[in-house]
């Protein structure tokens, strides 16, 4: 780009960044040194390719979504918390608000996570223990005791069962008095990823994403700020992909749910802000860092160019990150403060919307609250005392961050089209019953294209780190340890018993033919094709559980059962 261009996008930029709203801060570095909102080629300056770098706020946006970058507001903190039953957990919740938390993070327990009731003999041993127990609508309302859900952002970690578990959380926000139409917040729901990664899937993918389809329409039409999508790439890199494959696989993924709405004949421009997306920040800073810069960039040139997104809202990538939970190292927990804090910097530097850091102790148990405390409180000493949130992009013309920006975003793109091809070959007549990228994924899944991928990358890590080419302290280098015991979080097994007394209870004070009814009539829904959320809604205010509501399903839609590999 020439130098004349290069100063236009600079005034353009200063326009913008002048007329917007700044935080009430002092922006100077430690010694009292002013510092610019951002940095760019020297005037007169020519910069070979910087239309791909350009300014924060404007398209590709590699630079961040904002003319002023943390300037105008810092990122979420946003811790993910959950355990026992939604009476510890709500204690939990108001901890985190106190201490500066900005917004909530639900974590579940397994049995919710699959769909089932705490009295399920399935669930026995296991209610609690990851994240909290909710059963029903009941539960939900206990969860968010005394926390306005009109204000607070709240984030829902669950995919196989998101819909009923949304249905959950509208009906508590009714109970509160809260309209839903104002309700702000992300509920994870990205099927993709369970098949791929995690495999906390339901039913086969088809009517997965018809109900995720149903979902996107009900709030594009009537819940604006909320965002029923968290496309996450996290689960696939924690699995053992690689910074890039975690890249295409997630954005493929998000690809696939633009698909998905497009097929449904609703506006990108009005359901893509309800797309966000989560990732990993591992411990390799830099290549985190260009993975955070190329994700911007390659989201919005396929919005644009591919899918017709006119608006900058439906071409932003807004993203959340966890720290890598795979970093943590049993031995010498302490040293996972250290890794914590550098992935947390790669994200902040990435431009990351909101952000968990993990507490040292993760990789024994849930966190301690002193653990949590600190984590939590390693965003607030970033956030405050480095000065990072002065400068957008400080990385930006970086030569090394540039290039392995480039060069991830290259990979990315080798990888799409993988994932396209196998969608011709799935549809070789070119007609795809939701789009083509979604195609392949639906094949990579079903062929187990995806997993044998990601196993690959694992192996690979896995040998490099027995040859040592790797290296983690205490694990393979440095091990000798003086650093004594952690206090341990346990989830008493009275939780389960309580849980499932309350379930009971609940059970015999409902009106049974009521719930009956209304599981029929989301049945009826199911089967004719019309949007299942109202009927759902339904069956949740009368109390129904979400074992009962996933039961239904699972007899009408049958279960998925994956290819098996080796
Ligand atoms: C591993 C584990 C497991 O499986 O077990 C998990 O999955 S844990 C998974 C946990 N997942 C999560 O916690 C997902 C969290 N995700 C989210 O919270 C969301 O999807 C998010 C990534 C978009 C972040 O949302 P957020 O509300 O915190 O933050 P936003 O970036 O949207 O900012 C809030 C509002 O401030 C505005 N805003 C932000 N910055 C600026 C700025 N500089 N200038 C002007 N306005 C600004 C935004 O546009 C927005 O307004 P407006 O709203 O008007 O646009």
């Amino acid at each position: 780009m020439d130098a004349d261009a290069i100063e236009e996008g600079r005034r353009r930029w200063q326009a913008r960044y002048d007329a917007s709203r700044k935080r009430e801060a002092d922006f100077t570095t430690l010694s009292g040194d002013p510092v610019e909102p951002v940095y760019g080629p020297r005037p007169g300056d020519t910069y070979e390719g910087f239309e791909r770098i350009g300014w924060p706020g404007e398209y590709p946006f590699t630079r961040g979504l904002y003319p002023t970058g943390y300037r105008g507001r810092t990122w979420t903190i946003r811790q993910f918390a959950g355990f026992g039953n939604a009476e510890q957990t709500n204690e939990r919740y108001k901890m985190i608000l106190e201490a500066g938390g900005g917004g909530l993070s639900v974590a579940f327990d397994m049995p919710t996570l699959m769909g089932r009731d705490s009295d399920d003999p399935r669930a026995l041993g296991e209610v609690g223990h990851c994240g909290v127990a909710i059963d029903s609508a009941a539960d939900m309302e206990v969860l968010f005791k005394d926390i306005p859900l009109g204000d607070v952002t709240t984030s829902m970690t669950i995919s196989g069962p998101a819909v009923p578990v949304f249905c959950m959380y509208l009906v508590a926000a009714e109970r509160q008095g809260v309209d839903p139409a104002v309700l702000n917040g992300t509920l994870q729901t990205d099927i993709f990823k369970e098949y791929i990664a995690q495999k906390e899937w339901l039913f086969q993918p088809e009517p997965h994403l018809r109900l995720i389809g149903d979902l996107m329409e009900h709030c594009a039409a009537g819940i604006p700020a909320y965002k029923p999508l968290s496309v996450s790439g996290y689960h696939i890199r924690e699995a053992g992909a690689t910074a890039a494959q975690e890249l295409a696989y997630t954005l493929a993924d998000g690809f696939g749910y633009v698909e998905l709405g497009l097929s449904r004949g609703l506006d990108v421009d009005v359901f893509a802000p309800g797309l966000s997306f989560f990732f990993d920040a591992h411990v390799d800073f830099f290549e985190e860092i260009a993975k955070f810069r190329a994700a911007r960039r390659i989201w919005a040139r396929w919005l644009r160019d591919v899918y017709g997104a006119r608006t900058d809202k439906a071409q932003w990538l807004r993203f959340h990150t966890q720290t890598a939970g795979v970093s943590l190292t049993a031995q010498q927990p302490y040293n996972n403060v250290v890794r914590t804090a550098v992935e947390a910097l790669a994200a902040v530097l990435g431009g990351t919307n909101s952000l968990h850091t993990n507490a040292l102790d993760e990789t024994l148990a849930l966190p301690s609250e002193q653990a949590a405390e600190i984590a939590l409180r390693t965003q607030q000493v970033l956030m405050e005392e480095t000065g990072v949130a002065n400068v957008a992009d400080p990385l930006g013309g970086s030569w090394y961050v540039e290039q392995l920006t480039d060069r991830i975003e290259a990979d990315a793109e080798k990888i799409f089209d993988q994932i396209r091809e196998r969608g011709l070959r799935a549809h070789p007549d070119g007609r795809h019953p939701i789009g083509p990228i979604t195609s392949g994924i639906l094949r990579g899944i079903e062929d187990g294209w995806f997993t044998g991928e990601i196993a690959e990358s694992a192996f690979r890590y896995q040998q490099s780190l027995e040859k040592g080419d790797k290296k983690v302290v205490g694990v393979n280098v440095h091990t000798g340890s003086v650093t004594g015991d952690l206090e341990i979080l346990r989830v008493s097994h009275e939780v389960e018993r309580e849980q499932v007394r309350l379930l009971a209870e609940r059970r015999a004070r409902r009106d049974d033919a009521a719930v009956r009814t209304a599981l029929e009539a989301m049945v009826t829904a199911a089967r004719d094709g019309s949007n299942m959320i109202a009927p759902m809604l339904d069956a949740v205010r009368a109390e129904a559980t979400l074992g009962e509501i996933c039961d239904v399903l699972r007899d009408e839609w049958g279960v998925y059962t994956e290819p098996a590999g080796f």
